[in-house]
């Protein structure tokens, strides 16, 4: 990773799959580097990974058709009590975007419970898929939040704690293609409300905005993967990484599918210490990840210019 090729791009591409790229290696430390840099201009980059091979790949994928497949009424039903939506959907501004949530992906017995409501004959192959491919992008938030604590100089400990009070989501979207006359928007611009989000896209579409305003098209690869930092993020620290600003766009004419492991904080979460001085007064409350995705479609979040601004920063200046 970090040839200079690859740094001259306006998003860094790290390559993870590159052997040498273990704690304590000079890959690693020179890596940890570009991934800080990436967040704090960008709120994000893209990184090349291999340990979702093609068979796994390709089969995640189908089962997402599977999936989207189903009858309207059969993926509007409820799966979780997260303050997260189940299915959307039907929208009438981005009527080609339908998304479904499947709640700790990482666990096969909530897989096999979501599988269960979904299909009740059962999919053993849906729920197998989901599970194995949750697990290893799951690898990859681990070593990226572990590289970002690191750059801080921040404790492993800490990181630790951080993963150990970390709730998962494999959000799945569809983007079917449009009409004539309708719009080929698929998402508006907009920051994600989890912690870290880790896309990969079957169809290109995704666009990232650049620090200098500019939006850069994502490839799609099966190896090709976005890391996203998301409102929590911010939060953490202290407004030292941006949220990334991200859209979709359907430009082909077959159906496009994404998938997204989301991270949320399972406990309420405090900017950390080392973001916050005298230059850097402190910008949030203590964040209760869930309490924020309630108010997330209030009225007050929805008119106001930032909802994690709204949710977080007005609480500070009426008591502190
Ligand atoms: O489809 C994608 O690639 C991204 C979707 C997205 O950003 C979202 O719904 O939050
Ligand atoms: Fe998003």
């Amino acid at each position: 990773m970090g040839s200079e090729r690859e740094c001259q791009l306006p998003l860094p591409v790290i390559d993870f799959s590159d052997e040498n790229l273990k704690p304590g290696t000079d890959t690693w430390v020179s890596t940890c580097g570009v991934v800080r840099s990436a967040l704090e201009d960008h709120g994000g980059f893209l990184v090349l990974y291999n340990k979702v091979d093609l068979l796994l790949h390709d089969s995640v994928f189908s089962a997402m058709e599977q999936l989207f497949d189903l009858s309207l009424q059969t993926k509007m039903q409820h799966t979780t009590d997260k303050p997260i939506y189940s299915y959307a959907g039907q929208r009438p501004s981005i009527p080609l975007y339908e998304s479904m949530a499947i709640d700790n992906p990482l666990n096969a017995k909530d897989c096999h419970k979501y599988t269960t409501t979904m299909w009740p004959q059962g999919n053993n192959r849906f729920s197998e898929s989901v599970n194995s491919y949750a697990k290893k992008v799951a690898e990859l938030d681990y070593i990226v939040k572990r590289m970002v604590f690191e750059s801080y100089g921040l404790d492993n400990k800490k990181c630790e704690s951080l993963l150990e009070s970390t709730d998962y989501i494999l959000r799945c979207y569809k983007y079917r293609t449009p009409q004539v006359g309708e719009t080929n928007l698929g998402v508006h611009p907009h920051t994600d409300s989890g912690f870290l989000t880790i896309l990969n896209q079957r169809l290109s579409g995704l666009e990232i905005q650049l620090k200098d305003g500019e939006w850069f098209q994502v490839d799609a690869s099966p190896s090709m993967f976005a890391v996203l930092a998301g409102d929590a993020f911010m939060v953490w620290s202290n407004d030292r990484i941006r949220g990334c600003v991200h859209r979709v766009f359907m430009n082909s004419k077959v159906d496009r599918y994404s998938l997204g492991l989301l991270s949320y904080a399972s406990k309420v979460m405090e900017p950390e210490e080392i973001f916050v001085d005298d230059e850097h007064p402190l910008r949030y409350k203590p964040f209760d990840h869930y309490g924020y995705l309630r108010f997330f479609d209030t009225e007050e979040a929805v008119k106001s210019a930032s909802r994690i601004k709204a949710y977080c920063v007005e609480w500070i200046q009426f008591n502190m």
